[in-house]
């Protein structure tokens, strides 16, 4: 596999306090990691220190292999950022921006006006080149940060934020945008939105008060066909384990149970099943995934046991 990004007990200081705290994280190729936290996590301060931005007070970042402190030049020219709120300049239109973000990356002169081209192409803009930033919806002035950020073809991409502020539409093309460019880099996007996380990325990063809390794949993190029911009347699990969808149950709390239905049965099948035994049923839904359980504990969300 092809590690783009290694993170190794990463910690920042701000004064006395601990912002980060023994942050470690891989990113490979092809991937989208979201990291994950409340306000306030340390999600901003570290991307900053993965952009090279800020330095950390201890740890190490590798990007491709090239250590961002000892080699910046050439580690930072592998890296495109959105920081949280685009660096756009209202007062010149999308051409002249991206013109002038490609000369700050050194972009050959003979090059940009393909780079430019190519950038806007990705981002859906090919149409916008001469309308004035000032005048972008906020989701296009996003999709221009992107431009900015993937003009010079970085194999690491770093979003903060990237849907933050839009409306469902822009942001269900946003998501769109950021899956076809992960087919040929890495990247990593702040969110405090779990959907959202779910939505575009392959794996996730919770931090909370400046620690990772879960590192895991999302595609490993599905509850399979399991689900949460509350009953009235004399439910026991024994009982439950006799239904014909169920393979199991447990009980959770005075009314509750967890449930592991057979493969081929459905929600559908569960309560029909339960109010033919006459049981009284309260409440059904899907179980959360572990994922849910630990960012809705940590976001102060009470389980409904
Ligand atoms: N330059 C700074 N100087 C001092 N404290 C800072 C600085 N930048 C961030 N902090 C503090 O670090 C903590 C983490 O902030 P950070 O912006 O990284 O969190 P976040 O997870 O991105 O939050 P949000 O979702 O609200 O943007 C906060 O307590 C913040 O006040």
């Amino acid at each position: 596999m092809d590690t783009l990004v290694r993170v190794t007990d990463l910690s920042r200081r701000f004064g006395r306090q601990l912002v980060l705290s023994d942050v470690n994280l891989c990113l490979q190729k092809g991937e989208v990691l979201g990291l994950l936290g409340p306000n306030g996590a340390g999600k901003t301060t570290c991307l900053r220190l993965l952009s090279g931005l800020l330095a950390p007070t201890t740890g190490r970042i590798e990007i491709e292999g090239m250590d961002l402190a000892r080699d910046p030049i050439r580690a930072k020219a592998a890296l495109g950022y959105l920081p949280e709120r685009p660096p756009v300049h209202p007062e010149l239109r999308v051409d002249e921006y991206l013109t002038y973000c490609a000369r700050l990356r050194r972009t050959p002169k003979r090059e940009i006006d393909e780079a430019v081209f190519a950038a806007k192409d990705r981002c859906g803009l090919s149409n916008s080149g001469g309308r004035l930033i000032a005048k972008l919806s906020k989701g296009y002035r996003q999709r221009l940060g992107i431009a900015q950020a993937i003009l010079h073809k970085p194999r690491v991409l770093i979003l903060d934020e990237p849907t933050e502020g839009l409306d469902p539409f822009q942001m269900r093309e946003l998501r769109g945008l950021i899956r076809e460019l992960a087919e040929n880099c890495g990247i990593i996007l702040s969110s405090h939105l779990l959907p959202e996380v779910q939505a575009v990325c392959d794996r996730v990063v919770i931090l909370h008060e400046g620690r990772v809390q879960l590192d895991a794949d999302l595609a490993d993190n599905q509850p399979g066909n399991v689900w949460r029911v509350k009953l009235g009347g004399q439910a026991n699990a024994e009982r439950l384990a006799d239904l014909p969808p169920v393979a199991g149950a447990v009980a959770i709390g005075a009314e509750g149970f967890q449930i592991d239905l057979f493969e081929e049965a459905g929600s559908a099948d569960l309560a029909r099943a339960i109010v033919e035994d006459g049981l009284d049923l309260l409440e059904l839904v899907p179980e959360r995934s572990d994922l849910e359980r630990v960012f809705f504990d940590l976001i102060g969300v009470e389980e409904t046991t």
